[in-house]
């Protein structure tokens, strides 16, 4: 997994470098280099202004600015505020050229945003605001240096109005706002410069997981059997069937829905409890298409009872707020939506990791908060934010193909944590390749050469 580190947590693995004897200048420097390198590369000789603040992203902005003029790029640099750091004070003297005042800068087709990183506290100045999205709205490219500024670092909230940039550097590791929205979708494609600092993190982006294919020794049951609950809808709960067996399970068995499944999945009735109890039986699904009626409850009850592994989505997510949520016995992951999330845990401040992170620990399960940044958390502390997928997701029953391919991870023995990541990977992943208008019946088919690229 990529590690996502706050920014105290960036902070603290700079001081550790520069407590190992590498001066903030030095690190600074590497900053300016790939910020230089990367601008070069993408706008290559034209024009730039840089906006360089008072800390040391702004100091990064004046070593990029020296490097780049070497480069014979014409650069500019308009500041908001002197330096305050010792090293942004350094670089600001490296740079000879001269220095304008914000406020009246013109803009430059190439404009590199160096006002704040992960120092920003506070909301920017409206006036500061305005000058950065005046001068971006005029330039043809756009590169953050770090963050964009005015996103908050730990949380992707937008203190102030922000532009849309097309490139971000992210110095050292990515932040949560590389990640979370609303500020994700203002970086534009985020690339990550080493500039040598070691970063230990609590958080990681979700990386493609090692899902080897059946060998000779495997048969149907070995490589996961899945029950999918069925209820009121039956297609959602004959597409979650349908993305399990995609998803690679060997046997997956629909307990009730209606008609129109492909052949191979095996039929229960409802309330064969001895179906549910089998013991080759690894996995249940439950919640997408399930109601909310008292036979939706006797079934959410009979599959709690089993002790097996539960993906519990929509439905059974609803059926069981308002009421102190079982303790789970078994590896238990929750797929909510915001909505969801709302009904079963209340209002939780704090960051959308915070809030699935607290969610986890109070449930005793995984906790999967789904949206445009969906972000997993383990009771154990564990969290991942998912890459960012296509929003063409955003399409009724794309949850419903989740939750199936979640069963068949969960039943080819990962643990919840593991199998929420997986999932969430294959999903996206499908998604990217079913491309634009997607439905969500089209994700199933895209999943094999999603599943053939884990192997
Ligand atoms: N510390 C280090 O060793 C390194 C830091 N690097 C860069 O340094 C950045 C962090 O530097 P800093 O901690 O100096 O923080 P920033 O440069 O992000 O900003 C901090 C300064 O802005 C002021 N400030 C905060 N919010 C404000 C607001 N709304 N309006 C006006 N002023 C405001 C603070 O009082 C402080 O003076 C990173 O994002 C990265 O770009 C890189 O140079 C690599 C090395
Ligand atoms: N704008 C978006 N960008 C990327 N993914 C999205 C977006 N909106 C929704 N999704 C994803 O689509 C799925 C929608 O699931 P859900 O809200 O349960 O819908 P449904 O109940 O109709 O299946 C989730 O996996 C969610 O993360
Ligand atoms: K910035």
């Amino acid at each position: 997994m990529k590690p996502i580190v706050t920014a105290a947590e960036m902070r603290a693995a700079e001081a550790a470098v520069i407590g190992g004897g590498t001066s903030v200048e030095t690190l600074m420097e590497r900053a300016g280099e790939a910020i230089a390198e990367a601008a070069w590369r993408y706008a290559g000789t034209a024009p730039a202004l840089i906006l360089c603040g008072p800390g040391n992203n702004g100091g990064d902005g004046y070593v990029a600015g020296r490097l780049l003029r070497e480069r014979g790029v014409p650069v500019r640099i308009a500041a908001s505020a002197e330096p305050r750091t010792d090293a942004a004070r350094a670089a600001r003297v490296a740079w000879d050229g001269p220095v304008e005042p914000l406020a009246d800068a013109r803009p430059a087709p190439l404009l590199i945003d160096a006002l704040f990183g992960t120092g920003l506290t506070r909301p920017l100045d409206p006036s500061l605001g305005d000058a950065l999205d005046r001068l971006a709205g005029a330039a043809r490219y756009r590169i953050a240096v770090d963050l964009p500024s005015g996103v908050g670092t730990d949380d992707g909230i937008l203190l102030g109005p922000v532009p849309r940039f097309d490139l971000t550097i992210a110095l050292g590791a990515l932040k949560p706002a590389h990640r979370l929205q609303p500020s994700a979708a203002l970086c534009g494609r985020v690339a990550v410069a080493d500039i040598g600092v070691p970063v230990t993190a609590r958080l990681g982006e979700v990386a493609r997981p090692r899902l080897p294919p059946p060998g000779p020794a495997d048969n149907k049951y070995s490589r996961g059997m899945v029950a999918v609950i069925g209820g009121e809808m039956p297609g959602a709960a004959i597409l979650a069937a349908t993305a399990a067996q995609r998803a690679g399970a060997g046997y997956v068995a629909l307990f009730g829905g209606g008609p129109g499944a492909p052949a191979a999945l095996v039929r229960k009735d409802i309330g064969d409890q001895a179906a549910l109890s089998d013991p080759r039986l690894c996995a249940i699904v439950i919640g997408p298409g399930l109601g909310r009626t008292e036979e939706a409850r006797a079934a959410l009850d009979r599959a709690l009872g089993t002790g097996k592994p539960l993906l519990l989505d929509a439905d059974a997510l609803s059926l069981l707020a308002g009421r102190p949520l079982p303790r789970f016995v078994a590896p238990t992951l929750m797929t909510p939506h915001e909505g969801e999330f709302l009904r079963l845990f209340g209002r939780i401040e704090g960051s959308k990791v915070e809030r699935a992170r607290l969610a986890a620990a109070r449930a005793g399960a995984v906790v999967l908060l789904k949206g445009a940044d969906s972000v997993i958390a383990a009771p154990d502390g564990r969290a991942a934010i998912a890459p960012p997928a296509p929003s063409w997701l955003a399409s009724a029953g794309t949850g419903d193909v989740l939750a199936g391919i979640a069963g068949a991870m969960l039943a080819r023995g990962l643990d919840a944590f593991d199998a929420g990541c997986a999932a969430l990977w294959l999903h996206g992943r499908a998604a990217e390749m079913a491309g634009p208008a997607l439905i969500a019946d089209d994700l199933a088919q895209h999943l094999a050469p999603a599943l053939a690229a884990c192997g």
